[in-house]
């Protein structure tokens, strides 16, 4: 068969997806102002990547849209760790916040371990927390990271039930890499991760009927990698310098050649990155419920 005969991979929309989430998110949070609740999301940003500053005003942004109150903590980097820690346990400790991300990469000069383990377990909306992790990987309803529990969204659209299926994750990374390998575990697939070390990667992934791909390296995917019929779903998110100097975003995936043989895809822009967002909504949310949960337990006693 020509490139001319395959049909072109189906479009994941994670705009559209993302969309859903996010009313149903705003939903809810209308439904805790009927009790006087109002969620809210404090942003740790530490640095000026520019990038990272996009991201959070678009977390902001979106938060505001769904009824979530967003508190925005900005420092150069030469923040110290004390000072950080000295922030997170005071946001820990204010009844206003349901939620604490802090946007990673942190400058070389913080221990992101140490800061990490610092959020409490239960405002921890990224999932990045040892109490959150071992949940996840135990199969208990923890927090779970945005991007991989977005990317489980999407194929779960996509496929309906995924048991039984062959998924290869390519990255190994502890915010994508591992927690989508255990959510893909959960849902009764195989798993095979691959990284750098991996021998002959592309022959793996090809045997796979899901590939989920988080390497950071921009198109490095191509169809040599894909089994026709195959879902992929492109974590990446890399600018591209073009011939006129404008920047393109581009993920892992070489979406031109992938296109033509798998059986759907998911776009950069407009893919994984939205679900990221709108299931930081949604892991606020879950956050608030815990917390006003337990508080209402506790007052029984
Ligand atoms: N859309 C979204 O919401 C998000 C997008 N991203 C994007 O996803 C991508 C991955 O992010 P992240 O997981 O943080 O990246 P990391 O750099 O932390 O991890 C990359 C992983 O890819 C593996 N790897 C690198 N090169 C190769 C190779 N040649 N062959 C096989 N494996 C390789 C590494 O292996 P090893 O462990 O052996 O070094 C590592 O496990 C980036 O483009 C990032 O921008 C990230 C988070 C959210
Ligand atoms: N503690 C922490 N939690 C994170 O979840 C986290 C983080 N740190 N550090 C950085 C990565 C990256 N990340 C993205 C989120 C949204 C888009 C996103 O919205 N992307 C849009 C395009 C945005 C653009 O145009 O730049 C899209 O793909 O359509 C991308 C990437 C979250 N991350
Ligand atoms: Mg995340």
């Amino acid at each position: 068969m020509s490139a001319q005969e395959t049909t072109a991979a189906t479009l994941i929309d994670g705009r559209a997806c993302a969309e859903r989430v996010l009313a149903d998110v705003e939903r809810q949070s209308q439904a805790l102002r009927q009790e006087g609740i109002t969620p809210g999301l404090a942003v740790v940003l530490v640095g000026e990547d520019p990038a990272s500053q996009v991201y959070v005003r678009n977390k902001m942004r979106k938060a505001e849209a769904v009824g979530i109150r967003s508190f925005e903590y900005r420092f150069d980097d030469t923040l110290k760790q004390a000072e950080l820690l000295t922030l997170l346990a005071k946001l820990n400790a204010d009844p206003e916040i349901n939620g604490i991300l802090v946007q990673l990469p942190l400058p070389a000069t913080i221990d992101e371990h140490a800061v990490l383990q610092a959020i409490d377990p239960r405002k921890d909306v990224d999932g990045f927390h040892v109490e959150n992790v071992g949940g996840l990987i135990q199969g208990r309803d923890a927090l779970a990271p945005c991007t991989p529990t977005g990317c489980l969204q999407l194929l779960k659209q996509q496929c309906g039930d995924l048991a039984g299926k062959h998924a290869v994750v390519i990255g190994r990374s502890n915010i994508v890499g591992k927690p989508m390998a255990a959510l893909l575990l959960a849902e009764h697939c195989s798993v095979s991760v691959i990284h750098s070390r991996s021998v002959a990667p592309e022959a793996l992934a090809r045997q796979a009927d899901i590939v989920v791909v988080a390497v950071g390296r921009p198109e490095m995917v191509d169809a040599r990698w894909i089994k026709p019929g195959a879902v992929v779903i492109d974590v990446g998110i890399n600018r591209r310098q073009q011939h006129d100097g404008k920047t393109r975003l581009v993920g892992d995936v070489d979406f031109a050649s992938v296109a033509l043989i798998a059986s759907a895809i998911t776009p950069v822009p407009g893919g994984v990155g939205p679900m990221t967002i709108a299931l930081l909504m949604h892991n606020t949310l879950k956050a608030t419920r815990l917390q006003h949960a337990s508080a209402e337990s506790l007052a029984l006693f």
